[in-house]
């Protein structure tokens, strides 16, 4: 008698992801990318605030152990300051700045504008920005060689899903040299794809507490 759950070596080809429908996969063209994109960062940020929070922290050091790593060259670092769950990178800014680098962070003018980066350093009298985003209240604006970008999702190429506003994608296309752009998340922010658009401009690098995700080829 045969067994109809008994392995079959020989019935079909050693790979068959090609006949595999998009759909299942995930990865299949929503017909309204607006409205996908607002779904899923959603369901991000709700899976992120779910983590607890001593364990956040614990993934935020080792994502600063990693993205220290990848600092070197840089003489001003974009970083943040968290909301939303995000890795908290700020014991990482002060070591840096400690270090002789010069930090920043950016300031939302303006919604569909550019942000601008303002200096940073530990002690820095912060004000309310738009959203209520903490922003140095005073400081010299000026042009990071390194960005770092806190990610809502990431894909494999280094594509990034941030809030919705498209801010780094209008900052980094208007920046007269394009700096090194690093994302950063815990690895649970990954999706196979966030249907990228034209406007969007992948990371250089994406960090994780697992370590560096990708780099892109050399050149680019
Ligand atoms: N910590 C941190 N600071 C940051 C950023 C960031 O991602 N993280 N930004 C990176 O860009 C800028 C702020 N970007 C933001 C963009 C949108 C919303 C926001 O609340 N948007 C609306 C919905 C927008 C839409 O879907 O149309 C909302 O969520 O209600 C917040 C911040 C600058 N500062
Ligand atoms: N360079 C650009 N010029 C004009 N509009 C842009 C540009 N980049 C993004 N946008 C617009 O901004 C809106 C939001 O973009 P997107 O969904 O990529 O945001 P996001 O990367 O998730 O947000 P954020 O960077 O603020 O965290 C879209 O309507 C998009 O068309």
């Amino acid at each position: 008698m045969q067994d109809s759950d008994a392995p079959r070596p020989f019935a079909s080809p050693a790979c068959s992801m090609h006949e595999i429908d998009p759909a299942y996969a995930g990865t299949a063209k929503p017909a309204d990318i607006a409205a996908w994109r607002k779904a899923e960062r959603a369901r991000l940020i709700e899976a992120r605030m779910a983590i607890p929070a001593d364990e956040r922290e614990r993934l935020g050091t080792r994502i600063a152990e990693h993205l220290r790593l990848q600092i070197v060259d840089s003489t001003i670092v974009s970083g943040y300051w968290p909301f939303r769950g995000e890795p908290d990178l700020r014991p990482l800014m002060k070591a840096l700045g400690s270090a002789g680098l010069r930090i920043a962070l950016p300031v939302v003018i303006a919604k569909g504008q550019p942000l601008v980066f303002r200096e940073w350093r530990a002690g820095t009298p912060l004000a309310r920005g738009v959203w209520n985003i903490p922003i140095p209240a005073e400081g010299a604006e000026v042009m990071p060689d390194m960005v770092i970008a806190p990610v809502v999702g990431f894909d494999p190429p280094g594509y990034r899903l941030g809030y919705g506003g498209g801010f780094f994608d209008r900052t980094l296309a208007a920046m007269p040299r394009h700096p090194r752009v690093v994302g950063v998340g815990y690895r649970s922010a990954a999706i196979p794809t966030i249907h990228p658009q034209a406007h969007d401009i992948p990371m250089d690098l994406i960090v994780t507490e697992q370590g560096v995700e990708l780099a892109a080829s050399a050149g680019d």
